[in-house]
């Protein structure tokens, strides 16, 4: 949970956020050791129905620029945008994204450096994602199975998703409670 000011009410992930993904796949990658607390302290779970998706949007300051994503259930496309976009709208004057990745299940992306800092990233909201293929996805040569997508499409089915992120501003649990009961 993140108070109006960015700041985390730290409490330990629960043991099934922690293993296997934080340990041992994120610690032997190393990723999050160059961030102030040398792990995730911050995990959100979404979930998307077919059709739901999420707008184009960055992450933000609050976070050590690096999110882990792991993706649970169905595959779905993640779209990035850049952010200084000129030109690239198509013909219905929607934007266009730069990248589309493929999310497969039990996947784990991460998304750091420009990519974190200069695009946008979203989930279109549609009950099919098209154009699945060389072409059309960035991460096609990375696929475990391609099987799914050999008519270039994929009906949606539900998708979970859990990102684990690094908040920079933490409070301690002791502090915030004396915080959230004064002026009561
Ligand atoms: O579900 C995803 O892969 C992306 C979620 C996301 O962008 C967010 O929660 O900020
Ligand atoms: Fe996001």
């Amino acid at each position: 949970m993140l108070t109006k000011t960015d700041t985390l009410l730290a409490a330990p992930l629960p043991a099934w956020l922690h293993e296997p993904v934080v340990s041992p796949r994120l610690d032997t990658l190393g990723c999050f050791a160059g961030s102030p607390h040398q792990a995730p302290n911050h995990v959100l779970i979404n979930e998307y129905r077919p059709g739901q998706g999420i707008m184009p949007h960055e992450d933000g300051s609050a976070y050590y620029p690096l999110v882990a994503t792991v993706s649970l259930g169905a595959p779905i496309v993640l779209d990035l945008y850049e952010k200084k976009a000129s030109g690239d709208d198509d013909e219905k004057g929607g934007r266009k994204p730069a990248f589309r990745i493929l999310q497969e299940p039990r996947s784990l992306l991460i998304t750091t450096n420009e990519l974190y800092t200069q695009y946008l990233h979203g989930i279109a909201e549609c009950l099919t994602d098209e154009d699945l293929g060389f072409d059309g996805i960035a991460n096609w040569e990375m696929l475990g199975d391609t099987q799914p997508y050999l008519n270039s499409s994929y009906e949606r089915q539900t998708r979970v998703s859990l990102t684990y992120r690094d908040v920079l501003k933490v409070a301690k649990v002791g502090n915030s409670v004396k915080f959230l009961t004064t002026g009561r």
